[in-house]
C-alpha cells in the first residue's frame, strides 16, 4: 500500500542514526510544491496552517478530522517518495472517533501524525491557559490509535504529544508521554518546551523513543538550529508556522502595494516580466508533467501548445 510505503521510509529515517528530520510546515498545496521543489526528506502538515488556510480562522480546535485529513491526504498525494507528518489534533473525539480519524489518515496515504492531551476545544500549543485531559484519557487516545493501526496493517507512525508543561510541569509531562509510548506511540513530542535545559532532558528521560521538537517563531520555545537538534539528539523537527508566516508577510505586502500605489511595481522587471510570474507557479505545480501525460496518454488537449 502506498501509504504503508511512505510510513516505512519515515521509519528507516528514525532508525538512521545519522539523521534527524527536518521538516517544513507547509499548509496548502502551494507551500507544499514549494517545499518539495527546494528538497526535503519530509513534510510538516500543519493544523495552525490548515485552519487559518482553509478556514480563516485561529488554532483553536475549529478544524474537523475531514478539514485536516483531506488537507493531509492532498499533500501527501504531490509525492509520494516524500513522508508526510501530519496534525491530527486531539484526535477529534473518544476512543472511537480516535481510531477513524487514524484509520482516515492511513488512508489518505499520511507517513505520520500527532494527537495530544488537550481537551478537545483545544489551542495551539503556544498560547496560554491550556486545558488537558487526563493522563487515562489521553492514554485510550493513543491505544484506540494503535489498535485501528494493527487493523488496517499499517505502520504509520503515532507520535504522542503532550501539553502537560505548561500547568502540570517536567515531571508529569515525560509520565505521560511514557505512558503513551507504552500504548503504542513511536515518537514522543514535548509540547511548550521553554528551556534549553528541558530540551536537552526529554531526549535523554524518553530514550530509546525518539524525540520531536518543535520550533515555534514568537512561541515559548527557545529557537535551535538543525545542527544543534540532531546534536541535542532530536529525530525529527518541525517548523510548523514559518511556512504560513512568510505567506502572510508576502501576501501583506502584495495588497498594500496594490492598495497604496494602484501597481504592483516592485515585482516588475523592466520587460514587463514578473518575478514568480503565473507560468512559474503553473510550472512549480507540475503543467509541464500534466502536457506531457496528456500527450503520452494519446490526449490532444496541449497539441496547439500550452
Ligand atoms: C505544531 C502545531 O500544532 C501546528 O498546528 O502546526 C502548532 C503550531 C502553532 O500553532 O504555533 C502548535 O505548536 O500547537
Amino acid at each position: 500500500m502506498a501509504q504503508t510505503k511512505s510510513a516505512s521510509k519515515l521509519r528507516q529515517m528514525l532508525a538512521d542514526p545519522e539523521k534527524t528530520v527536518i521538516c517544513p510546515g507547509v499548509h496548502d498545496g502551494l507551500t507544499a510544491r514549494v517545499a518539495l521543489n527546494v528538497g526535503f526528506d519530509a513534510l510538516y502538515m500543519t493544523g495552525a496552517g490548515t485552519a487559518a488556510s482553509r478556514l480563516g480562522q485561529p488554532d483553536l480546535g475549529l478544524t474537523t478530522v475531514d478539514d485536516m485529513a483531506t488537507n493531509a491526504g492532498m499533500i501527501a498525494g504531490l509525492d509520494r517518495s516524500v513522508p508526510v507528518i501530519a496534525d491530527a489534533d486531539t484526535g477529534f473525539g473518544g476512543p472511537l472517533m480516535v481510531a477513524r480519524t487514524t484509520e482516515k489518515y492511513i488512508l489518505q496515504g499520511v507517513a505520520a501524525f500527532h494527537i495530544e492531551d488537550q481537551v478537545t476545544t483545544k489551542r495551539c500549543g503556544h498560547l496560554g491557559g491550556k486545558e488537558l485531559v487526563d493522563t487515562p484519557t489521553f492514554v485510550a487516545r493513543i491505544r484506540a490509535a494503535a489498535s485501528a493501526r494493527s487493523r488496517m496493517e499499517s505502520d504509520i507512525v503515532i507520535i504522542a504529544r503532550t501539553d502537560a508543561l505548561q500547568s502540570r510541569g517536567y515531571e508529569e509531562a515525560v509520565s505521560r508521554l511514557k505512558a503513551a509510548v507504552e500504548a503504542g506511540a513511536d515518537v514522543a513530542f514535548l509540547e511548550g518546551i521553554q528551556t534549553k535545559e528541558q530540551m536537552a532532558q526529554v531526549v535523554k528521560d524518553m530514550a530509546p523513543t525518539p524525540c520531536l521538537l518543535n520550533m515555534v517563531g514568537g512561541g515559548v520555545t527557545p529557537l535551535v538550529n538543525a545542527r544543534e537538534a540532531k546534536e541535542l539528539g532530536y529525530k525529527i523537527v518541525l517548523w510548523p508556522i514559518a511556512g504560513m508566516t512568510s505567506v502572510y508577510i508576502a501576501m501583506r505586502e502584495f495588497c498594500e502595494e496594490l492598495k497604496n500605489t494602484g501597481e504592483i511595481k516592485n515585482r516588475y522587471k523592466e520587460d514587463g516580466k514578473i518575478d514568480g510570474g503565473v507560468r512559474d507557479v503553473f510550472e512549480l505545480c507540475g503543467l509541464s508533467a500534466c502536457v506531457e501525460f496528456d500527450k503520452e496518454m494519446g490526449g490532444a488537449s496541449f497539441a496547439n501548445g500550452a
